[in-house]
């Protein structure tokens, strides 16, 4: 194609919202008109699952569920009255809640003022909060906000660290939404502690986010609030339901500039015509890309700081929703689209190399922000700005990939603000919805999460069975002895492992032996 038919074939594709100032450039995907055709039929298949999962299908069959997270931000199209109050009602009180704790009305006992929000949770109940944190930045915050979002103690450490005092006025939002996931029970649990190292309560300063009933809820009776996440509404597709809400409206940040970004960005996904429609129009750059099957993975490539959390954001809404084993029907798939992704123009300095020249296994996402978000504008050269430093850095990488037969889309929006933030989640959730029917998959559940969960949990009975014949035994035992003691003679690895943690931090185990051969090695209590 030469640049007069590429030009052409920009104006062609290319999608525009005039309302939110956003578009989609699909031009430099390579599909022709022969794919759009083929893939017309499944198009409509899409729409018209759409239509059915927000009129209230069981768009989730294995869990038996239906999926509302459009109806988050037009709670009038929620199929019932019941569902409607779900979302109104937390609506209502997170907007009470923090009037009250920025006004100091809602206090912790021994300060004046909530200072700090402190929010423990993992996966969809930490990657949407931790985005927004950082793409929407309040220039004089109300709070400052710090995440625990794993088990580890290092981590645990450096945050509660970083709060250091101001532990007596923050305010800790435990979110999860089953109630029961380990690490953000473990979360829980530390904070809890260093509230009480302190000669601080926990509770007054201790909020839940978690569906009505679950562990975490019966735990937090007594704390200062509970949010109620909806059955309906999934951990990745949550940042606009109380999970994303509450921080973000703690940290001063808009939530209904949010919320209306969102509806508008639904409003235009649900047109059914694939070329006026921008979730469609991704759904099919990907499913051309990937011949249907994932081949090629999404790198995101935002050119604006504030967006660098958007890509792990989206690996999860991606990878989570689309990588199955199984599709809808039971035949063996193996779907998915990985994700990988850091900024524009920093990476590239870094990995960009191989997009240009290396293993053509991607296809690129650029996301440009028109605005600079500066209001004077200094020059570096006579002319010429940073800005345009990072928009020429943006054209000319998406020209050198393209020239080397490597694909991209582009996203334009004016600026990172709210309603652009809000749309931008929810194209990214209509597009995946819209990929999982064109490959015939459900999107909504989580299945091969389960494995490993059950796997660590089985670790940590084998480790407490360890631990006690460790203790009840005088004499060095080696591993396998020790395996088989414990009930477990095949699972020696993990008995070696196991003590191997154990000795490493003084927790009543000592190796002896030669670490190069395990068959030597001795363990012992110490
Ligand atoms: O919010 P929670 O129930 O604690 O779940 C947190 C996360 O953990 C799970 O393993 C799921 O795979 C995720 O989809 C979920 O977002």
């Amino acid at each position: 194609m030469d640049k007069q038919q590429l030009w052409q074939r920009y104006q062609d594709w290319l999608y525009y919202h005039k309302g939110l100032g956003f578009y989609v450039d699909i031009s430099r995907m390579g599909f022709d008109d022969q794919l759009v055709k083929e893939l017309t039929p499944k198009f409509e298949k899409a729409f018209a699952d759409m239509e059915a999962l927000e009129a209230g299908a069981i768009a989730n069959p294995d869990e038996g569920r239906m999926v509302g997270h459009y109806w988050l931000r037009a709670p009038e199209l929620a199929p019932n009255e019941e569902a409607r109050k779900e979302i109104t009602e937390p609506l209502a009180n997170i907007a009470q809640f923090v009037k009250k704790v920025h006004q100091g009305t809602i206090k912790p006992p021994t300060a004046d003022k909530f200072t700090d929000i402190l929010s423990v949770g993992i996966g969809g109940s930490a990657l949407g909060p931790q985005f927004v944190a950082e793409a929407l930045p309040s220039e004089n915050p109300p709070m400052t906000i710090h995440f625990i979002d794993n088990t580890d103690p290092a981590g645990i450490d450096s945050t509660l660290k970083n709060i250091g005092d101001r532990l007596k006025s923050t305010l800790v939002l435990i979110t999860t939404k089953s109630g029961g996931t380990p690490e953000t029970r473990n979360g829980m649990l530390e904070v809890k502690h260093a509230y009480e190292s302190k000669g601080l309560a926990f509770e007054p300063h201790a909020v839940a986010i978690t569906m009505p009933g679950s562990k975490m809820d019966k735990i937090a009776t007594d704390w200062l609030a509970r949010f109620p996440m909806q059955d309906w509404v999934g951990g990745r597709t949550s940042e606009l339901s109380a999970v994303g809400l509450l921080p973000a409206a703690l940290q001063g940040i808009n939530i209904d500039g949010m919320l209306i970004g969102a509806k508008e960005m639904d409003e235009a996904t649900r047109v059914k015509d694939l070329k006026t429609n921008p979730a469609a129009l991704l759904a099919l750059a990907w499913y051309y890309s990937g011949n249907g099957k994932g081949e090629k993975d999404m790198v995101v490539l935002p050119y604006k700081d504030s967006l660098l959390l958007f890509s792990r954001y989206l690996q999860q809404l991606v990878m989570e929703s689309l990588g199955k084993e199984k599709d809808l029907d039971g035949n063996t798939v193996y779907q998915g689209i990985a994700v990988y992704g850091n900024k524009g123009s920093t990476d590239q300095h870094a990995y960009v190399q191989q997009l240009r020249e290396g293993v053509p296994n991607f296809f690129a996402t650029f996301i440009e922000v028109l605005e600079d978000g500066r209001d004077t504008h200094f020059e570096i050269e006579p002319g010429v700005t940073s800005g345009d430093f990072l928009s020429g850095f943006l054209q000319g990488t998406r020209q050198a990939l393209f020239e080397n037969s490597r694909d991209s889309i582009t996203i334009t929006i004016p600026q990172v603000n709210p309603r652009t933030v809000g749309a931008l989640i929810a194209l990214y959730e209509r597009a995946v919805s819209f990929y999982a029917s064109l490959v015939n998959i459900n999107a909504y559940h989580q299945p091969g999460v389960e494995a490993g969960k059950k796997m660590s949990a089985s670790i940590l009975d084998l480790q407490t069975k360890v631990q006690t014949v460790i203790q009840e035994t005088s004499e060095a035992l080696d591993i396998e002895t020790l395996a088989a003691k414990a009930g477990s003679p095949d699972e020696v690895e993990f008995v070696y492992k196991i003590v191997r943690h154990l000795a490493a931090n003084g927790r009543g185990v000592a190796l002896a032996g030669d670490l190069t051969d395990l068959k030597t090695l001795k363990v012992s209590a110490s």
